[in-house]
This record gives C-alpha cells, structure tokens and sequence, in this order.
C-alpha cells in the first residue's frame, strides 16, 4: 500500500479515552521517498534466484514496498487470548471507519493465517502510519500500553516462523544463542509456559479438597488441563529457557524484554556462541560430572539481513556482497557448537533474514559435513508444518559474489582464476566452504525453507530444521576443509579464523531500536568477540572444534563472581551480582511464610538473592529447581549469567514490627498466590472497585473511607497491616470483565495501594475499563492540601511519609 494519504475522523479513531475528541477531518501526506536501487544486490539475487521475469518484478517490488505492520499477542494464552478480544471488538470497528484519500476504506488488521490461535496480526497500513496519523490514535495507544506491559510483541512476521518449527514443549531445555532484541525467545518462553495456568489451578483444586476445602465446580479449562504435559512440580513449568547474546548491552536489552513474562523458567547469559560454555549440572555418579544438554537450540545467528531491506532502508545504499562472506566461518561455528549442545534426537533450528546462500545453505551444508555427515545431522523436512505458509525449498546449486561483485560458481572456478590470472590469490574473502561442494550434493538442501518478500508480502527470510542423529566428534576447522575442498595455494585456508571477524564484516547498520524493539534485524556483532583478554573467554576455541559433541567445553578462567576479577577491565560490561541461594530456615524466609501463612507445600529451597553476602537486603527472587542446580553448580566457573528469576519478594518499610517487611512482587504474585493464607486475601469481584483502586493511588480506608471500597470495604478496614493478595474474580456477563488475577495490594494505617507500576495500572485501565484518564495520588494531594496550611499534625505527616515509600516504581 505504501505512502497513499488517508482520511479519518479525529484523534479517537479507535474510541478510548474519557477526555474530548476532535470531528476534523485529517490526512496523512506523502514523503519524499529513499532511493532504493543497489546494482549488485539486483545483479546478484536476478542471477542467483533464477525467478520468471514477472515473478522477478514482483520480488523487487516487493522488496521496495513498505512492510506491513504486524503483531503478536503474547504471554499465557488466556490473557493473549484476552486481549486479542478488545482488538476485535474494540479498535476493529473503529479501523475501518478510516478512508485513504481516494475513499477507499483502510485494511483492519487481519490474523495471519499460519500462526496457531489467531494471536499473529498484521494490517497493510505501513507502523508509521499508524504512529503519526491522529485516526489511529486510540489504536496507535492501545499498541504502545499492551506492548509496555508485555501482552503484545510487535514482531515482522517472518521472525515469528523459526519458534513454530521447534516442536518445543512444557519441560524442555532449550538454548537461544542468538538472542537479543529476544522476541523469538519471548515465544519460546510462552511456549515453555503452555498449559501451566490451568495445570497450576487444577493441582490446587486437589490441594484444596485434600485440605477439606470446596472450591465449587471444575472449570472447563481445569478439566481439559493435561497434568502428564508437565508432571513433576504441581503443575508448574520445569522446562528452562537460556537466552544469549554475545553483546552486553544487548543482553541486558533481552532482559528489559523478557522480564516482562515473569519466567523463574529464563536465564540470560553473555557469551560468544562459537564458544558458547559447557554447563555442569549436579552429578548423579560420583567422579563423573555432568553437563546440560539441551532438547531444542535457536541458532537465529548474526547475518547480514538483506531480507530486511523492506524496513531498513539504508541496506540499499549499504549492501556490500563482502557482508555475507565476512560472516559466514562464525556462522558455520555457531551451528557447529549449536549441534555439539544438543542431545541426541533434539532439534537445531537454524535461521537468518538473509537470502544469501553464503549465510545459509552453504552453512547448512558446512555444518552437516564438519559434524559427520547425514549420519550424525539429518535436515528435517518441514514441508508439512505450518500449512498456509508459501515458501520455497532450499536451494542446491548457487553462486557467490565475490567482495569485489564478481559472480563465481565453484571453488575450482575460483581456484583457476587464481593459479591462472591472480598470482595464486584467491578474490576477496572466499573460501570453499561456500560454495556447493560436489561431495555433499547428496544432502536434502531442498528441506530448507526459504520465504521471499513477494510470495506473501513479508520480509525475506531462510529457515532450517536439523536434527541431531547421534553423537560426534566435530571435525578441525582445517580437516573439514581440507576434506572437502583441498587448496594449499588460496590465502584463505591460511587464515580461516580472520575471516570471521565480526568486526570487520558487519557492513550492515545495526537496527535502532524504536520503542516496539521490533525484530528480525542482521545485528551482526561489531567488534571482536574471539580474542583480547584472554580471561573473558569461557571456552577455548582450539577445543571447542575439536572435543567430542558429549563432551564439555572447559571454561578457562573464573570471572562471573566479583571477587573473581578484581578491577580488571572488562570487554562485555561491569561483572554481574553473584546469585545466592538462601537457606530454607533463613529467619527471613520462615518470617515469610508465617505472616503470609504460606502453605508447606510450596517450595522454601528455590529463594535467591543477587549480593555477595547472601542476605537478603532488597529482592528476594524465585527460581526453578533446575535454575538453582546450575546457578549454584556453576559458581565460580567462569560463566556469564546476567539475569536469572523472578523477584517475588521486595523490602518494604512497614508502619510496625508485627508487618512483613517483605510485600509480595506483582511479578511472583501468579507463582506464589494460590498458596497464601486466607488470613492475607482479600476478594474482588466488582468492576467499579477495581476501576477505584486502579485510578487512585493510596486511597483512603480511615474516617469512614473504607466505605468506598464496596464488596472489600469491611474486608480492607480489618484485614492486618501489610501486603496482602487481591483476588480479582469477576462476576457477571460483561465480556471485558472476565479475567481473574492476583495483584498485591498494600493495607497503611490510613490508606490502601496496588502495588502495581504505574504503566501497569494505565495498561489495565485501558483494558478493562477504556479509560486513559490520569491516575490520581491522593496521598500527593492530601500532602499538597498540608503544605498549604500552616502548621501540619505530626501524625498525618507521618502517614505521608510511610505511604510515600509503597509505590513499586520507587523501592525495585
Ligand atoms: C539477528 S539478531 C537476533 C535476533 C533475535 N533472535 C530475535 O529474535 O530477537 C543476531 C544477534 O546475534 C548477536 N551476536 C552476534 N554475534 C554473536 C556471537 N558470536 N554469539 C552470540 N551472539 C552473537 C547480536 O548481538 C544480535 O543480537
């Protein structure tokens, strides 16, 4: 559709909002246009694709053409189901209203039609469209409010297909090697969480009756909860998720993303993936350690994203054929490793937002071949998967383009020109293993999954599922060569490693991140992650080659902890708090379960800390068993976690001695809540006080306010001080009042506080209620109203002080 002028009517053209709304007429205008032509990218991709001429014109035009802007409803699927909901009923209707400037109506969003459930959308109208043009308003908000908040990924398509071909489920280990901006992890992690709500509520249904409790009749969602998914820990996720990515900052990206889901289930580390670490777990037979292999691996590697050139448009005047070639020995090493990891009959799925067979089947072929062959690595075939999906096999023939743009189409070709007319010099950055190597023309390259701009108007992609046969001892980069290709005269079987300097090749602007921290960019790292201080590299590359794929990969030096390296500078970024397991019997951890009269069957063993004493001093954190096995295994060894757990208690400033210093994090409250006292619950069942206590920040409960408060009034004028949990559960038929939650709420001697952030009480008036008024402090009014007046009463400047501190944005 492209830059077309559009009418519509106001800023509200998607309703919401309580405030006023113009009836002007407005339009959104052209502007002047990027030049989009690179000679050699034409040249190359007209040459290589081999596609009908009126195909050929459909993919540059397609290519040129703005991208669709798409989404994802994210998190567990009742709430993703939830606020797909509000799309359809809310701002659909209202989308459609809008004209193009020729009259013609705008595209409503649509769900794209291979992704299960419904919850991919995408709409023609182009993101920038829809940021600037004031008829999209109230949708434009509605994006930004559930993607703040984590309901709503706004995700290119294409990069949504590499998770759906996994074939995960509850209980894996799974490793992300590649991970940051990390929305390919945020669905992994989804569905390392499928099932778990009402698995979860089922098994507590069973506590209950064991308890001699009624909790009345099985929901249908109870019923159909399948406890054999994932048995062994109530209900509850066992499977863990490592995000990683070889960039600091990028990690640390990843977590603001992916903290958000609220996982014990993810751990983020920062390591090189060529060298990606052995990870020991406790071990079963004495003398004899073990390590973690995992079940289902992402390799959605560093590339030089010409597939992305639809929305970065600098590509076109940046594309250099040198980009692909510059990558492609890290990419053989990161697939490589990648099957080294895995275990026995798990899954590599291996990706790129390239089109360029340097990046893609040539690293195909090249891993299979160092890795042992078909024997040991199979190319699953996933025609079948994904059903609506158009795509394209895996090519088996191809050429390369040298960095000087010549088009080569074998290593003989190549190694002719250079004994014959180049004084033995190979053209700039080939090696053999980029191209089809006549040895391997047995392998099913056309199980590879390519998805051109045209075919379905998205941006380019390549996808491809391997599965790991049996173990292997990874052949020597040299030997792997060698085999295939033996060239004592080229340069480059001198200086293989050289190659692959991430620096050097990543020719390829990294994606600014705007505020959807949208994905599906090449990113390719851009500085060297292979050498300078020897220290920072966990595993050693010469080993990493050669060792055996049942074998670890040792970690040469210590430098997680912080007494570890002590003032030594560091490549990746300052040295992570150490993670701390406490004791069972920590006074702090017994005061815990006393005040909240938590039940003995929720684990006290999984409760950590990040500081080098050990104590809890600000956060306490909760993690899964298997997270603590590796994190206290893995001490000391050298491995780079930069997040791990979920916090689930924070320190709080309490009115008296009696109170819990310790309130309950929105974030631990799904995990922990079915197991609090009743003597800590308060029920809500009415829309209009959650309307109250969502709009109002420490509202009144003394002098009679607690009567505002309706169905929970008596119960918050005598519940003790403290956190206690708020058991939202909806009456009625209203279909925007269904969802049930559990949100900590704060009791002060005068007042009462969600102890929600504030974009999370903004999100949720929007949802629930439409209303994008702004929230009130009453306490901050109340203090304005004293200032006025002379002389304020000791004991109210008091109540101000304490309630100033419970706000959750000021105390994580
Ligand atoms: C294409 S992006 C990954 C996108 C991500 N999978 C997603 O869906 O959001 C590639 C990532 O690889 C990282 N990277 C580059 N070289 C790496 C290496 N050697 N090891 C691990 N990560 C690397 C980059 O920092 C970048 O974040």
């Amino acid at each position: 559709m492209g830059k077309k002028g559009f009418r519509g009517k106001g800023r509200r053209g998607g309703g919401g909002g309580r405030g006023g709304g113009g009836e002007r007429t407005q339009s959104w205008r052209d502007y002047p246009a990027l030049k989009k032509e690179n000679q050699k990218l034409q040249e190359f991709y007209d040459s290589l694709l081999q596609l009908p001429e009126e195909e050929k014109t459909q993919f540059w035009d397609a290519l040129k053409r703005e991208l669709p802007n798409s989404f994802r409803f994210c998190g567990s699927k009742g709430h993703a189901l939830a606020v797909e909901r509000l799309l359809r009923s809310r701002y659909i209707p209202e989308i459609v209203k809008i004209e193009h400037q020729d009259g013609r109506p705008v595209d409503p969003p649509q769900p794209v039609s291979w992704y299960p459930d419904e919850l991919a959308w995408w709409m023609t109208t182009p993101k920038n469209v829809v940021r600037k043009f004031p008829p999209f308003a109230a949708f434009q908000k509605f994006l930004v409010s559930e993607t703040s908040v984590g309901n709503i990924s706004r995700q290119e398509v294409v990069s949504m297909i590499p998770p759906l071909l996994m074939d995960l489920r509850p209980g894996m280990t799974v490793l992300d090697m590649c991970a940051a901006p990390g929305s390919k992890s945020a669905q992994l992690l989804e569905m390392l969480h499928v099932g778990e709500e009402s698995r979860v509520r089922k098994v507590l249904r069973e506590f209950a009756k064991e308890d001699g409790l009624d909790l009345g009749d099985e929901t249908k969602d109870e019923a159909e909860a399948d406890l054999e998914a994932d048995p062994s820990d109530a209900g509850r996720a066992t499977g863990l998720l490592i995000a990683n990515d070889a960039d600091y900052k990028r990690g640390h990206l990843l977590v603001h993303q992916l903290k958000r889901l609220s996982s014990p289930n993810l751990l983020v580390m920062n390591h090189d993936a060529t060298q990606f670490p052995s990870i020991k777990l406790p071990s079963t037979e004495p003398n004899k350690p073990a390590y973690l292999k995992f079940d289902r691996i992402l390799a959605d590697v560093p590339c030089s994203g010409d597939g992305t050139a639809r929305k970065n448009a600098n590509l076109w005047k940046d594309w250099q054929p040198g980009s692909a070639l510059g990558l492609h020995v890290t990419q053989i090493r990161i697939l490589v490793r990648a099957l080294q990891l895995l275990k026995v009959g798990g899954r590599v799925v291996y990706s790129t937002c390239s089109m360029n067979p340097v990046e893609n089947e040539s690293i195909i072929a090249a891993a299979i071949e160092r890795c042992g062959g078909l024997d040991n690595v199979e190319i699953v075939d996933s025609s079948d998967q994904l059903p609506g999906l158009v795509r394209r096999p895996g090519l088996k023939e191809w050429k390369i383009m040298d960095k000087g743009g010549r088009i080569w189409s074998s290593w003989e070709e190549v190694e002719k020109f250079a004994k014959e007319s180049n004084e033995g010099v190979t053209p700039g950055r080939l090696q053999p293993s980029m191209f089809p190597n006549p040895a391997g023309t047995n392998l099913p390259l056309e199980r590879c999954m390519r998805v051109y701009p045209h075919l379905q108007d998205t941006g380019g992609f390549f996808i491809t599922v391997l599965e790991k046969k049996s173990e292997f001892k990874a052949k020597p980069e040299n030997e792997a060569k060698e085999t295939s290709q033996p060239n004592e005269a080229s340069e480059n079987l001198d200086t293989p490693a050289d190659e692959a300097k991430p620096e050097e090749s990543s020719a390829v602007e990294e994606k600014k991140e705007d505020e959807t921290m949208d994905d599906a960019s090449p990113a390719a790292s851009k500085r060297p992650l292979e050498t300078d201080e020897g220290t920072e590299v966990p595993a050693k590359k010469a080993k990493t080659g050669e060792e055996s794929s049942a074998t670890a990969t040792p970690v040469s030096a210590p430098t997680t902890q912080r007494e570890d390296r002590p003032g030594k500078p560091k490549r990746n970024g300052p040295i992570e708090e150490p993670f701390k397991y406490l004791d069972p019997d920590h006074p702090t951890i017994q005061n815990i379960k006393e005040f909240y009269g938590l039940s003995s069957r929720f684990p006290t063993n999984r409760y950590m800390v990040r500081n080098e004493m050990g104590e809890p001093a600000k956060a306490i954190y909760y993690t899964t068993a298997l997270m603590r096995d590796i994190l206290t295994e893995n001490e000391g060894r050298g491995l780079k976690f930069i997040h791990g757990g979920v916090r689930m208690f924070m320190k709080q400033d309490a009115p008296s001695a009696e109170v819990c210093r310790w309130r309950i994090q929105a974030e631990g409250m799904p995990i922990l809540q079915g197991y609090v006292g009743e003597t800590r619950i308060v029920r809500l069942r009415k829309k209009e006080t959650l309307h109250k206590l969502l709009i109002e920040m420490f509202p009144k409960i003394t002098d009679g306010g607690w009567e505002n408060f309706e169905e929970i009034g008596e119960r918050v004028r005598d519940i003790g001080m403290g956190c206690c949990v708020l058991r939202v559960e909806p009456e009625g038929d209203d279909q925007e009042w269904q969802e049930r939650m559990a949100l900590p709420l704060w009791k002060s001697i005068h007042s009462l506080n969600l102890m929600l952030p504030k974009e999370d009480r903004s999100a949720m008036l929007l949802r629930v209620f439409n209303d994008t008024s702004p929230l009130i402090n009453i306490s901050l009014q109340r203090k304005e109203k004293k200032a006025a007046e002379e002389q304020p009463q000791e004991e109210e400047q008091q109540e101000i002080d304490l309630e100033d501190i419970p706000t959750p944005e000021g105390s994580d």
